[in-house]
């Protein structure tokens, strides 16, 4: 059996990509191959120019044929050697000084027949394919080459268009191979002859259209058209940054496609493959472990997921929309006749119709260029119509564009229209027309050309973006906010590949400055490009790029700061439908009228809000709570040391460093807050116990929790965290008497929270505790938990762990996000 390659221009560009061609032919030896080769790239053009030059009798000609012949000696130089080169060569001086001689007698006619433009410029195919043959017979395989135009014959059937001859050229074929059996034939893509055997071309992109031919004649088992793209996309990929590369698509589906200007297949090298059932692989030479686009017949078992029915999506700029209307048409036979024949008579190309049932209105799109003409003679052949009211307006509208979905399955598959459109609206995009013919392959909308590229992105993202794709944005990259955007970018690939969770970060936030993306920051340098991109800081902009600027369909707010203000726009995020996840506790641990104003509203909408970290970091503290409360359990009591800062405090001053140099420690871990003076007074540990008290269903103020604050009165007035710092020291003695006073006791100091539920109570202070306390076993920033409940009541649930430092809160943030992705349908 054999198998077909064509090998473009691009592959043949360069003695050394001819070289890697031939490489490709030799690598696999398992059947037989025909390939089809281009001329090197730029040389048809030079050909075209050549014929050009000499018919308006410019003189230049004789130089671009020297390069011509030039560019062709230098690679087979570089590519051949010994007699191959030589017999090259010879053939080469020899079709040069025979085109120098018929261009002259072209140059004299000022005028070139059509065949023989057509005989001069086939031979760049004519030497690229004796080059390429040559390159192979180098290594001892047994290869051939042909000359297309003794075998391939075809007729004319339009202008610059011409059909095969199947069943001459099958004959031809046959008698060629009797003549010169080989396992490998190298072959001119793009010309052929007419039955009188006067050479001829398949016209412009003919190499595709000779593969295919050929292909059809030896039943090949597929046609490979290698270029130097990895595949079909499935949208202009210089608009649509997410577009990706079809594995698979049907004939119809390509040929669809190449109507509306996919760079896929000239529709008609389809036609001789189609009807033999093979298939056609677009591959790319530069990259060979690319598996490319197979377009064949459609398969029957391919995915019946809605969103696998769209295909891909196009899109025709420079259009108009020209409406003709009125009450007069309907039910009049001859109306839409005389309109299109208006239209011919112009020669303006109709490139969709819509007419609604009622038949009031038609309206078609035209090139721009052509509606000026078209809306004219419209004018003149309705004028009585017009002037009687028959019809009421001939309008045009400007600048418009078509943005079409292909696929073969809408056919039978409903909703899928309705998935386009609700796209559509929600980009707030006008549809101007729509039109979708009974095969279905097809749904065309017209639309302002301003917002095409807008709508494309919109409908692209809905079928093919995964559901889970969160748009984030990241306010405070901070400590934390650096450290999740670090995990982030560890990890995005990994998501992405193993649970369809697609995260962009379209957004950084400091407190000055800010990054904005439309399709996400590369996160592998997220800080240089907050550096070199980044614009003064504005929350309400921020905010609106994250609902506005891009066509991700889940918004999400990360807020890494400790800033009440932030804290206060939750509510109109999450009205907004973008959902936020904090480690910020401010907002929980505010008002208490705000707090059930925000979980009310998240109660009654499918926008979440997620605040694992505000308590213990990572640890599962507000996830086993709520897990406690939603399977009925009833809390009691909940008590332990909430503060990493404190808990390191009370951990590592044992006598060997001072108090101040130990709270010193656990800002540098980063276990503090911004302003430690919020842990040692203990606020910190006070806020997590009004939020778990509040998750519990008491309804506290956190001036109902009595604190016992650890910041001695005279540093309350200071006016920085610095100063803070540095007057701290001053009250190492006191520190070192009260740490003496328990440790003579046997005892150690921990400073604890508690929400005492049943009493609707809840209190935060330093406490001494026996050696063999639980509390008195921790290490680190460690933080413990202790649930008590009805089902845990003898023994409490307890949760301990590390709850401060960057790693470990923000990878509780990031969970928060997976939980989101989840509640969003991400697989588990
Ligand atoms: N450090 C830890 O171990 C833990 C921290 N948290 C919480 O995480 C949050 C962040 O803490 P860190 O990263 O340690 O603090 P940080 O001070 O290192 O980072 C906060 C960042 O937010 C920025 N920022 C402040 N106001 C802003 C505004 N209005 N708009 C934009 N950016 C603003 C700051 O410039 C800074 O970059 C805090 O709410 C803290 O309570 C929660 C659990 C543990
Ligand atoms: N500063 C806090 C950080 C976590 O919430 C702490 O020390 O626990
Ligand atoms: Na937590």
């Amino acid at each position: 059996m054999w198998s077909v390659h064509k090998f473009g221009g691009t592959c043949m560009g360069t003695p050394q990509r001819i070289q890697n061609v031939a490489d490709v032919v030799l690598g696999d030896s398992s059947e037989r191959k025909l390939i089809i080769v281009s001329a090197m790239s730029k040389v048809t053009d030079m050909m075209y120019s050549l014929v050009h030059k000499a018919q308006s009798r410019d003189d230049s000609y004789t130089e671009e044929l020297d390069k011509v012949f030039e560019k062709h000696m230098a690679a087979a130089k570089d590519l051949l050697d010994g007699e191959n080169l030589a017999r090259f060569l010879s053939e080469l001086h020899s079709d040069i000084s025979n085109l120098r001689a018929m261009l002259r007698a072209i140059y004299i006619a000022g005028h070139a027949t059509e065949s023989f433009s057509e005989f001069v410029v086939g031979h760049g195919e004519l030497w690229s394919s004796q080059m390429l043959s040559y390159a192979v017979q180098k290594s001892g395989a047994s290869c051939s080459w042909m000359d297309t135009r003794e075998v391939l014959v075809v007729k004319p059937s339009g202008p610059d268009m011409v059909d095969p001859d199947y069943e001459e050229s099958e004959k031809r074929l046959e008698k060629w191979f009797s003549r010169q059996p080989a396992e490998i034939i190298v072959a001119t893509g793009f010309i052929a002859s007419t039955a009188e055997n006067i050479p001829t071309t398949l016209k412009r992109d003919g190499s595709d259209f000779s593969a295919a031919i050929i292909g059809s004649l030896v039943r090949a088992r597929q046609v490979t058209i290698w270029t130097d793209v990895d595949g079909v996309f499935s949208a202009d990929p210089r608009k649509v940054s997410e577009a990706v590369i079809l594995s698979t698509l049907s004939y119809q589906e390509a040929w669809e496609m190449s109507y509306f200007g996919a760079n896929v297949l000239h529709p008609r090298t389809i036609i001789p493959v189609m009807k033999d059932n093979i298939p056609i692989v677009i591959r790319n030479m530069f990259n060979l472990s690319a598996p490319g686009t197979v377009i064949c017949k459609q398969p029957a078992n391919e995915d019946a997921d809605l969103d696998a029915c769209v295909k891909s999506f196009a899109t025709i700029d420079k259009l108009a929309l020209v409406n003709v209307e009125g009450t007069g048409m309907a039910g009049v036979p001859g109306t839409s006749s005389a309109i299109f024949s208006a239209v011919k008579e112009v020669g303006a190309n109709v490139i969709m119709i819509s007419q609604a049932s009622s038949e009031h209105s038609i309206c078609f799109a035209v090139p721009e260029k052509e509606v000026a003409a078209v809306s004219a003679a419209l004018h003149v052949r309705f004028r009585e119509a017009l002037a009687a009211g028959r019809l009421s307006k001939v309008e045009v509208i400007h600048d418009c564009s078509i943005l079409a979905a292909v696929g073969l399955r809408m056919a039978s598959t409903p909703g899928v229209s309705a998935i386009l459109f609700d796209a559509l609206a929600k980009a707030n995009i006008n549809v101007r027309a729509i039109a979708q013919g009974c095969s279905e392959y097809n749904i065309t909308v017209v639309l302002k050309q301003e917002d095409c590229v807008r709508a494309l992105r919109a409908a692209h993202s809905r079928f093919f973006l995964s559901k889970t794709t969160l748009a984030i944005g990241v306010i405070g990259p901070g400590l934390i906010g650096a450290t999740l955007l670090n995990q982030l970018r560890d990890q995005v690939a990994i998501l992405k590949e193993n649970m369809n969770i697609d995260v962009r970060v379209i957004g950084i936030t400091g407190a000055s400055t800010m990054l904005l993306s439309e399709t996400g920051v590369d996160l592998t340098r997220w800080k240089e490009e907050m550096q070199k991109e980044a614009k003064p800081a504005d929350l309400a902009n921020f905010v609106r790029h994250l609902s506005e600027d891009h066509v991700f369909p889940n918004k999400v707010l990360v807020d890494c700061t400790a800033d009440t203000n932030v804290a206060s726009h939750y509510y109109d995020w999450l009205k907004k439908g973008i959902h936020v996840i904090t480690p910020n506790k401010k907002a929980n641990s505010g008002p208490l009228d705000r707090y059930l104003k925000l979980r009310t509203l998240q109660r009654a909408s499918y926008t979440h809000y997620f605040y694992e970290a505000t308590v213990g970091a990572g640890l599962p503290i507000i996830s086993t709570l709520r897990g406690l409360l939603e399977t009925g359990d009833k809390i009691l009591r909940i008590e332990g040391i909430f503060s990493g800062t404190l808990s390191y405090i009370f951990n590592n001053f044992e006598g060997t460093r001072s108090f101040s140099d130990v709270v010193a420690e656990a800002k540098e871990a980063g276990y503090t807050e911004p302003d430690p003076r919020d842990d040692l007074s203990g606020t910190d540990v006070a806020r997590k116990v009004i939020i778990l008290a509040r998750e519990s269903g008491l309804r506290l103020e956190l001036s109902d929790i009595p604190v016992e604050s650890l910041v001695p009165e005279a540093l309350k007035s200071c006016s920085s965290p610095n100063e803070f710092m540095q007057k701290l020291p001053s009250f190492d003695q006191d520190w070192a008497r009260q740490r003496h006073e328990a440790e003579a006791a046997g005892e150690v100091l921990r400073y604890v929270g508690a929400v005492d539920v049943l009493n609707g109570k809840g209190r935060v202070e330093l406490q001494r505790y026996k050696r063999d306390h639980p509390f008195a076993q921790l290490s680190g920033s460690d933080n413990i938990i202790a649930f008590t409940t009805s089902r845990y009541k003898e023994q409490p649930l307890i949760v301990r762990g590390p709850g401060a430092g960057a790693e470990v809160t923000a990878g509780g943030v990031f969970c928060d996000i997976l939980r989101l992705a989840s509640y969003l349908g991400a697989p588990s």
